[in-house]
C-alpha cells in the first residue's frame, strides 16, 4: 500500500523561489559545566514563504533551539541560518515570537501590549489607535482593551500575544508549544482561529508542538526531529485538504502513521 504520508519534494524538484527561511547544515553545541551538549547536528531545512511548519519530536531533540535559531536569540555554531538572502544574526520584527507562557508585559494594558512594537517604532498615537482597534477586533479582544494580563484567561492572554507579533508586521510567526498550557477547548478554539489568521494573513508559521493530533491538523509539513544530538529524522507533506476534520478516518489514518513514526523513533533512539 503506498504511504499516505508522502515525503515532500525530492533534492531534483525545481524550486519556485527562494525560500523565506534556509536553515543550511546548522548544528548547535551548548556548554554546559565545561562539557558539550549537542542540541542540534547538520539540520537542514528549507521553509518557503507562506508555508505552516510544524515541528515535532521527543523532548530534548532540540526544536526550541532551531526556533530560537530562526528567530535570531540563539547564534548558529556552524552552518547558516538565513531569512530570504540575509544570514539571522539577531531578533528582528518581522520574526514574531509566540511563547507557552505567553511573554506579555504585565503593566501594559492589553491595548498597550499589541500596540508596544508599533509605538518603539515611533509612530503617532492616532496610527497606534487604529492598529491597536485592528488587532483587538481580529483576536476578538476589543471589550477587553484596558485589562491588564492578570485579569485574563490564558486563552486570552495567548490570543493578545498573536495580536502583538501581527501588529509587529511580522512575516513569520515563530510560536514554540503556544496552546500547550491551555485547556482542551480552549487550544481547540485558538487552533481554528490561529488558521484563520494565517489564511486571511498568508504568514509564514513555524509551529513547536507535542501533540500530533495538533500537527496533523495545523501543518503543510510536518518536520519529525529526533534527539541525541538533534536533527531532522523525516519532512512529510500533510495529503489532507483544508479544513481538516479530526474525525475524518483519513485524517486518523494520517495521525496514526505519524504517531508510529514518533514512537518508532523513540524506541531506536532507546536501543541504540
Ligand atoms: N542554554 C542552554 N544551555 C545548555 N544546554 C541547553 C541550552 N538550551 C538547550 N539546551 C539543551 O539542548 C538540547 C535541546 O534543547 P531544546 O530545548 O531545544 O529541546 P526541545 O526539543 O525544545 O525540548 P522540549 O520539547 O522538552 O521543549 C537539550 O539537551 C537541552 O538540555
Amino acid at each position: 500500500m503506498p504511504d499516505i504520508l508522502t515525503p515532500v519534494a525530492t533534492p531534483a524538484a525545481p524550486r519556485k523561489a527562494a525560500p523565506i527561511l534556509d536553515i543550511a547544515g546548522v548544528s548547535k553545541v551548548f556548554s554546559l559545566n565545561g562539557r558539550p551538549i549537542h542540541a542540534l547536528k547538520d539540520v537542514n531545512l528549507q521553509i518557503e514563504k507562506g508555508e505552516f511548519i510544524c515541528l515535532i519530536g521527543a523532548s530534548g531533540c532540540g526544536k526550541s533551539t532551531l526556533l530560537r535559531i530562526m528567530g535570531g536569540f540563539e547564534p548558529v555554531s556552524s552552518g547558516t541560518a538565513r531569512l530570504y538572502h540575509a544570514p539571522i544574526t539577531e531578533p528582528g520584527p518581522e520574526r514574531g515570537m509566540v511563547f507557552q507562557d505567553y511573554g506579555l508585559f504585565p503593566w501594559l494594558t492589553v491595548r498597550q501590549n499589541i500596540a508596544f512594537g508599533p509605538k518603539q517604532r515611533g509612530l503617532p498615537e492616532a496610527r497606534l489607535r487604529e492598529i491597536g482597534d485592528h488587532f483587538l477586533n481580529m483576536v476578538g479582544l476589543t471589550k477587553f482593551a484596558d485589562h491588564f494580563p492578570s485579569q485574563l484567561s490564558g486563552g486570552m492572554k495567548q490570543r493578545v500575544s498573536i495580536a502583538r507579533a501581527l501588529a509587529n508586521d511580522c512575516e513569520v510567526l515563530l510560536m514554540d508549544e503556544p496552546f500547550g498550557a491551555l485547556d482542551a477547548l480552549t487550544r481547540e478554539v485558538l487552533q481554528q482561529e490561529l488558521l484563520d489568521i494565517w489564511a486571511k494573513t498568508k504568514l509564514t508559521v513555524v509551529f513547536v508542538t507535542h501533540a500530533v493530533e495538533e500537527a496533523v491538523l495545523m501543518a503543510d509539513r510536518v518536520v519529525v526531529m529526533t534527539a541525541g544530538p538533534g536533527r531532522v529524522e523525516t519532512d512529510f507533506r500533510i495529503p489532507l485538504e483544508r479544513p481538516r476534520c479530526i474525525t475524518a478516518p483519513e485524517f486518523n489514518r494520517v495521525r496514526q502513521q505519524l504517531t508510529e513514526m514518533l514512537t518508532s523513533h523513540v524506541s531506536h533512539a532507546k536501543a541504540a
